[in-house]
């Protein structure tokens, strides 16, 4: 394949990333990359090119003979996989950033790409220009890891750096990562840790060839973090970090889990701050390797989507390696860690540590009131997920998990197997 035949492009969505992508695509003349069909949703919208640039029917680009390959780049789940999938079915080469998407829908992707012979590649969909998809699909293929983790998402660490940096309250922080055009839609998403879980179910595929259930996976946000929580941990010498993690236990079981964590300045992820996002990838024979790179933004997306469309140029295809392997991986979460738990109402913080089997002695007390701490099974976490987070109470890890007896072992690639 000629590594610089141009290429004419057809864009799906305009909107943060689409325009990042526009704009370096337009700023670098030699890469031989026409745009020539952009399908929008809104019309009347302002925008940077004149309207008669867009088109308001993304099918009409599924169908174009003229165009060689598609760039996904919707806020819109479904929709983006009606249009993907539908692209696959005629063979397409496809790029997308939509982590939502990938993480609901990656067996059937992969199936309709073995089944049509089209190519999807995502790195813009897992922490931004970090090319951590590619390192561990191709570079880690036959490498055993031990944990990949990290911080997955730009938008809480922002709120976390801007909160412990400057003081801020969260809302006003929130609003700022949302006007850099850094949170999702919906930053529940983001704030929920539901965005960076769906990047560890991405991210499982690759490093373990496993395709994960996003709702087995416990994942724990930031909405109930308090400055108390920022000063509680800076007391310490601590930081809060939003991290995801995907740790092989030493009897070959999985487990991930996305939860704050309080972490000191022996962590690589110590000083990954703002919309910067870290990855730390613990291979069996190479060792640990840290990867940091901007997570979210127009440009730093733009960018990965780049690297793809030249990557599909090429004749990238992923390989999915270690898949010939995953049947022996299973996730589980018999698991426990030591937990930090805070919530202003002491009531509510009483009638939580029941639910965690936490003693009342597990209470104390600082300057800004009342927390506890203890060891506390992740199952149980899992358990009472939705109550900790209607009631806004936040829970931090501290430290490592540590395996203990089975309580929920979940059988994974169930999704691929009904496919086969
Ligand atoms: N903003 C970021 O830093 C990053 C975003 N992503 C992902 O990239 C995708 C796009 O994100 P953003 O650009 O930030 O969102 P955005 O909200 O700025 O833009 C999305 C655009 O898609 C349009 N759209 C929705 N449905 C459409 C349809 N059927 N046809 C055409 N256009 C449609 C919307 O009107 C909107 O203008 C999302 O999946 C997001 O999760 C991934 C990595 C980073
Ligand atoms: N909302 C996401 C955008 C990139 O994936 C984030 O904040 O990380």
């Amino acid at each position: 394949m000629n590594e610089n035949n141009p290429l004419r492009i057809g864009l799906i969505g305009f909107g943060c990333v689409g325009q990042g992508f526009y704009d370096i695509v337009a700023q670098q003349p030699g890469l031989n990359l026409t745009i020539t069909c952009i399908a929008v949703k809104t019309p009347g919208k302002a925008r940077s090119l004149p309207a008669h640039r867009f088109t308001y029917h993304a099918d009409e680009l599924l169908a174009d003979p003229e165009l060689d390959l598609l760039v996904e780049v919707i806020d819109d789940a479904a929709e983006a996989f009606r249009l993907v999938s539908a692209a696959l079915r005629r063979g397409r080469r496809v790029a997308t950033a939509n982590k939502a998407m990938l993480a609901r829908h990656l067996p059937e992707l992969v199936q309709l790409q073995a089944e049509f012979g089209g190519t999807l590649l995502y790195e813009a969909a897992v922490c931004g220009s970090i090319p951590v998809v590619r390192t561990l699909d191709q570079y880690f293929s036959h490498e055993p890891l031990r944990a990949v983790s990290g911080i997955f998402n730009g938008s809480s660490n922002y709120v976390l750096t801007r909160m412990s940096e400057e003081g801020s309250d969260y809302g006003p922080a929130l609003a700022e990562a949302q006007a850099l055009g850094f949170a999702e839609t919906d930053p529940t998403l983001d704030m929920g840790a539901f965005d960076p879980r769906s990047k560890a179910v991405i991210l499982a595929a690759h490093a373990y060839g496993v395709f994960l259930e996003a709702d087995e996976i416990l994942n724990l946000g930031i909405e109930g973090v308090s400055a108390a929580d920022i000063a509680h941990a800076a007391a310490q010498g601590q930081k809060i970090k939003v991290v995801a993690g995907l740790y092989r236990l030493p009897d070959g079981r999985l487990t991930a889990l996305v939860t704050p964590q309080l972490l000191g300045p022996e962590s690589s992820l110590y000083t990954v701050e703002r919309e910067f996002n870290g990855v730390v990838i613990d291979a069996a024979f190479a060792g640990p390797q840290f990867l940091q790179g901007r997570g979210a933004g127009g440009h730093p997306t733009g960018s990965a989507v780049l690297a793809d469309v030249l990557a599909l140029r090429r004749g990238l295809r992923y390989q999915y390696a270690k898949q010939a392997t995953a049947p022996a991986v299973q996730l589980t979460h018999g698991l426990e860690i030591d937990a930090y738990v805070r919530h202003p109402d002491a009531g509510v913080l009483r009638e939580v540590l029941t639910w965690l089997e936490l003693p009342a002695e597990a209470v104390q007390t600082d300057v800004h009131g009342s927390f506890a701490t203890g060891a506390v099974p992740v199952q149980q976490l899992w358990a009472w997920r939705k109550e900790l987070r209607s009631l806004g109470v936040f829970v931090a890890r501290q430290g490592e998990v540590r395996p203990v007896a089975a309580t929920a072992t979940f059988q994974t690639n169930e999704a691929v197997a009904a496919l086969a």
